[in-house]
């Protein structure tokens, strides 16, 4: 016999390895294999009788890892999938969702989370001596499915004694651990909460909902009874979180709804042992509830009974290098695959979603109202700043409203639009600002730690004396970022308490919890922050949120800008007023009459969407064409320019598919490398994937040096 192996290396194919003893119930087992002049953890894809070459070349196989049960076609076909839509080598797929620790050629040791159960009591207690106490003691208990941890309580000789009944087959391995869940746990929902549960329970098979609920509207609520509803089944579920919600708030609210099921996390920062284990739990069906970040749309759940996407238009569902995929995108295939409901949430719909709900492919549940009883949503207002002399950053009326809520002792949140705007160094004499060498982007003064540095490649340095244009010795930083606003309200409000929190001050571990544990324990009057605090989070006296610079999204080259602007606008307004005090937001703006602020003052993302979408239909651009993009980096733009036009030149013709011409990026240096890309755009998906998998064979036969590239399917920033 012959195994088809899978590596962790940038080619397509697969290895043939001479394996006499394997047999089709190995595949999907992790192998070692020779490979090159060592040796490499594989995946076994296929078993055959027969190999592709010529078999006195083929080497044997080293060894079959049984230390996880072996992969199930289902998630063969996903990685498939997941390597023909996303242009991508299967090997490097499956090495991609593998944790990190089952990529080790040493064997994962795990303690073994099996029960053991007697096969037929009756029988058992028929042969054994009435003076064996122990043996009738353990025959009892082992009526239910036991750990290995309660057996050996018995007594030092109880667990040998099972183990020989295990080998004398008196014994079975179970692997479920027994779920309970209670039926009262959960709050009381109100109508339009019950209306959306009883939808998702009604279906059998696949179906794609879109909860569109506003914030605070009690969406986590409807997963919970969703999800209450499949493991009451014996089900598992798969929740997806985007990577910055992941809080610990978030796994209270699962481990309070459902104490005492097993819930794992899957998500990068969870220690590669660790995430193994849970993985492994998930594999055997032990894990009811598998909670993570986009990652852990691959882990297999042999019970699979509903996923959940939280947040979903969130940007980081799209991994951006390697292996490019969206994690929701695959999450709905896969739940088609295994034919189970998939609930999608959010307060602002990603437009693809909003389309697919509109075009009827998915179900729309609509949830209008805030869930907390008084609560009111928040009442936005815009403020222009136009012919107005601001002090530090801030209008007249946002000072005087925030010294009105302080003195009312209620919470407030100034949040700082990161994007397009960090404080610059600026030279008044020369012109002059600070850049970073390695990309095209200017440096952040960080004031406090006198430093300068890129948020893009990390480079760091001393903010100079004087000019290096002029020699000026008066340098001031333009903009205002988080650190110039936090100076600025402590100095104007010498008694209030403020709290940063930012990149900055969020570095180490556990800081960013601890920031959030003082705004619970109303430590804290005034909160300055960017998007680290815009989602997911509760803040009941929270009364007042002022946006600070919002208007760089508004005419972003980027079509996509406008949607994410609008997205982070409503979360962060979605902060506020959440319990009995109502919220106000003052949104400052040059641009008070745009429709995207009048969307968002009447607080109609819809109409925000069917304005988005007609543009969009008008302008040709997802979800009314499919994109996909060639990316180049190198040292210098036109040895990636030159790849994009020789990778042009080999391009296959394909009717109803254009491809543009290359250009540099926006951020064209990034890290030292300078980057440029080709815009790939079909109507039709088909036609676009066909020319994608023809093309991509030719781009790897151009002889690149220093260079490399990749194809990004439905990419989201360019
Ligand atoms: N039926 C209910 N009755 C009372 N309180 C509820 C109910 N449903 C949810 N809540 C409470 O309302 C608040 C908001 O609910 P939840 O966090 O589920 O909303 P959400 O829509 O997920 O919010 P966001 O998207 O803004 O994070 C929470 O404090 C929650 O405990
Ligand atoms: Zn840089």
């Amino acid at each position: 016999m012959y195994a088809n192996v899978v590596l962790d290396v940038p080619l397509a194919k697969a290895f043939d390895y001479h394996a006499p003893e394997l047999t089709h119930a190995d595949i999907g087992r992790r192998v070692l294999v020779p490979f090159g002049n060592k040796l490499r953890v594989g995946l076994v894809v296929g078993v055959s009788s027969q190999p592709e070459y010529a078999s006195e070349r083929i080497k044997a196989l080293s060894a079959v890892l049984t230390d996880m049960p072996p992969l199930g076609e289902d998630l063969l076909q996903l990685f498939r999938f997941c390597s023909n839509y996303y242009q991508h080598p299967l090997g490097q797929v499956v090495f991609t969702a593998l944790p990190g620790r089952l990529r080790d050629p040493k064997p994962f040791a795990t303690r073994e989370r099996w029960r053991y159960q007697l096969q037929s009591v009756q029988a058992l207690i028929a042969q054994l001596p009435a003076r064996a106490i122990l043996q009738h003691r353990l025959a009892s208990l082992l009526t239910e499915p036991r750990s290995e941890a309660e057996i050996r309580q018995i007594s030092p000789g109880a667990w040998k004694i099972v183990r020989e009944w295990l080998a004398a087959g008196w014994v079975t391995t179970v692997t479920e651990a027994p779920v309970s869940v209670s039926a009262e746990a959960g709050k009381p929902l109100n109508a339009e909460q019950q209306a959306a549960v009883a939808e998702i329970a009604a279906i059998r098979g696949f179906q794609p909902f879109l909860l569109f609920g506003i914030t605070g509207s009690g969406k986590t609520e409807v997963y919970l009874e969703a999800i209450a509803n499949v493991l009451r089944q014996g089900r598992q579920a798969l929740v997806l979180v985007p990577e910055i919600n992941l809080t610990p708030q978030l796994q209270s609210r699962f481990a309070g709804r459902f104490p005492g099921v097993n819930l794992v996390n899957l998500h990068s920062s969870v220690a590669d042992a660790e995430r193994a284990a849970n993985w492994l739990q998930a594999a055997r069906g032990e894990a009811a509830i598998v909670l993570g970040t986009r990652l852990s749309v691959f882990a297999p759940m042999p019970k699979l009974g509903i996923i959940v996407v939280d947040e979903e238009h969130d940007s980081s569902f799209k991994q951006q290098d390697g292996l490019r995929y969206s994690a929701r995108d695959l999450a709905v295939w896969r739940a088609h695959q295994r034919q189970v409901p998939i609930v999608l949430g959010s307060a602002t719909p990603s437009l693809e979603s909003w389309y697919n709900a509109q075009n009827g492919r998915y179900r729309r549940l609509d949830l209008h109202q805030r869930a907390v009883a008084g609560a009111q949503p928040p009442n936005v207002r815009l403020i222009s700043t136009k012919h107005v002399e601001l002090q530090d950053g801030l209008h007249p009326f946002v000072w005087s409203e925030l010294s009105e809520r302080l003195s009312r002792r209620e919470q407030v949140l100034v949040f700082v639009n990161r994007r397009g705007y960090s404080p610059v160094l600026f030279c008044g004499e020369c012109g002059w600002m600070a850049a970073c060498t390695q990309c095209t982007a200017r440096m952040t003064v960080h004031l406090s730690e006198r430093r300068l540095r890129c948020h893009y490649c990390g480079a760091d340095s001393a903010i100079p004396r004087a000019c290096p244009g002029c020699g000026n010795a008066d340098l001031h930083p333009l903009g205002h970022g988080t650190q110039r606003l936090e100076a600025a309200l402590s100095s104007r409000f010498p008694h209030a308490r403020v709290l940063r929190v930012d990149r900055d001050t969020t570095r180490q571990k556990g800081s960013f919890e601890s920031a959030l544990d003082a705004v619970h324990g109303g430590k804290v009057d005034i909160l300055v922050g960017t998007q680290m605090l815009a989602k997911g989070h509760d803040f009941p006296r929270l009364s007042l949120v002022v946006v600070v610079n919002a208007d760089a999204g508004l005419y972003s080259a980027d079509y996509r800008a406008a949607e994410r602007l609008y997205a982070q606008l409503v979360q962060v307004s979605g902060r506020a007023g959440r319990a009995q005090i109502s919220g106000d937001v003052l949104v400052q703006t040059d641009f008070a009459e745009h429709p995207l602020y009048a969307a968002l003052v009447a607080q109609d993302f819809p109409a925000f969407a069917d304005f988005q979408l007609a543009d969009r239909r008008v302008a040709g651009f997802p979800p009314f064409r499919h994109q996909a993009v060639l990316r180049a980096e190198a040292a210098k733009l036109e040895i990636a320019m030159q790849f994009l036009q020789e990778a042009t030149a080999l391009a296959p013709d394909v009717s109803g598919v254009t491809i543009y011409d290359p250009v540099p990026a926006s951020l064209t240096r990034l890290a030292g490398m300078e980057r440029a890309h080709i815009l790939i755009q079909s109507a039709s998906r088909p036609a676009l994937q066909n020319l994608l998998t023809t093309w991509q064979t030719s781009l790897r036969d151009i002889k690149t040096r220093q260079l490399r590239w990749a194809l990004d399917v439905d990419p989201q920033e360019f």
